[in-house]
């Protein structure tokens, strides 16, 4: 069994309304998978039926191959969007009790908390209430409640959002790390530079329907537009050298090759600076031996679409 979750044809109403329309998942197992879509689109909604707190109205999912039941609660590891804490019970003394009914023995409980608490630099909040943290503080708790049982599903419903970057790069290390140790983890996020760093797969979520959905290096390559960007330095480093340059290349390559002067940076005042889309019987190598007779290259890249840009074109296409 290569795939740890499996969400086939979901559907979820409320009342008139369609949360979930016949929305299909898989998620392999050691893998981070990335649940994105714009605010309202279900991605809650099919955590939380994923959780065992919603019911669906129709389909199924299935955990390790089985249908998912009461029993694989203690394999699901969920940080909710809302964290639920006990606000005036004691940090270090909550994160016990709540890794006690997921199983853990007293004394396991209280090694494994103190190994999280030391590895986050919380040690001196063991004995502060949670309401007495700040919000930030309170989901690094909540982070450590959601892991400490070791559940072989991690699901983080916005695991970043209230922290601030140096806290929100440390939990991005640990949830790649507890990848590396063999979790599997979905999470929903707005981040889209998170899914970038991180993501193996993803799943766009549009209006109650999945829109796109694949590994993330194949969605990447479907969206490639062939285009490059070019910085070229002209000998002479004047305005009107670079002017001439352009003049040249436009002439030369337009009805060829799709030229845009860009507004990307590069090192020097007087670069000639151009996206070059290239038609599709090219490679960037022709481009390259173009170019290399115009002057000196000194920026040359694939312009490669970020998840933030495939993000904007799916949804405004739906
Ligand atoms: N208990 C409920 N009763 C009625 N409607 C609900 C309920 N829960 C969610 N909805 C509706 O279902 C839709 C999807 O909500 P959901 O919380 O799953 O979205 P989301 O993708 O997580 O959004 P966000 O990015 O804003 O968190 C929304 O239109 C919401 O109003």
């Amino acid at each position: 069994m290569t795939d740890l979750l499996v969400a086939e044809h979901i559907k979820k109403q409320y009342g008139d309304y369609t949360a979930l329309n016949d929305l299909s998942i898989v998620v392999p197992k050691g893998s981070i998978f990335g649940l994105l879509g714009p605010n309202g689109a279900g991605k809650t909604t099919l955590i939380r039926i994923i959780n065992q707190i919603t019911m669906p109205d129709q389909g199924k999912v299935y955990l390790d191959g089985e249908p998912l039941s009461q029993k694989h609660i203690i394999n699901i590891g969920y940080m909710p969007e809302e964290r639920g804490l006990y606000k005036s019970m004691k940090v270090g003394e909550q994160v016990i009790y709540l890794a006690r009914l997921k199983g853990l023995s007293k004394e396991e409980a209280g090694k494994r908390s103190r190994y999280w608490f030391e590895r986050l630099g919380m040690m001196d909040w063991w004995n502060r209430k949670i309401q007495e943290l700040s919000k930030g503080q309170a989901q690094k708790v909540q982070f450590i409640v959601t892991v400490l049982h070791r559940p072989k599903l991690l699901i983080f419903d916005e695991p970043f959002s209230g922290f601030d970057p140096i806290n929100a790069s440390l939990i991005k290390d640990e949830i790649l790390q507890l990848r590396e140790d063999g979790a599997t983890i979905l999470f929903s996020t707005h981040r889209m530079e998170s899914v970038e760093q991180m993501c193996d797969h993803i799943a766009l979520m549009h209006k109650s329907n999945k829109v796109l959905d694949g590994k993330l290096v194949d969605i990447k390559r479907e969206f490639r537009t062939n285009t490059y960007e070019i910085g070229i330095e002209t000998a002479d480093d004047t305005a009107e050298s670079r002017d001439r340059l352009h003049a040249d290349l436009m002439n030369e390559l337009s009805g060829y090759w799709e030229i845009n002067t860009a507004r990307f940076k590069t090192i020097n005042e007087y670069d000639l600076k151009l996206k070059v889309k290239i038609s599709e019987n090219q490679t960037p190598n022709d481009l390259l031996n173009y170019l290399t007779g115009k002057g000196l290259i000194n920026h040359f890249v694939e312009v490669i679409p970020t998840v933030d840009d495939i993000f904007i074109q799916t949804v405004n296409a739906n």
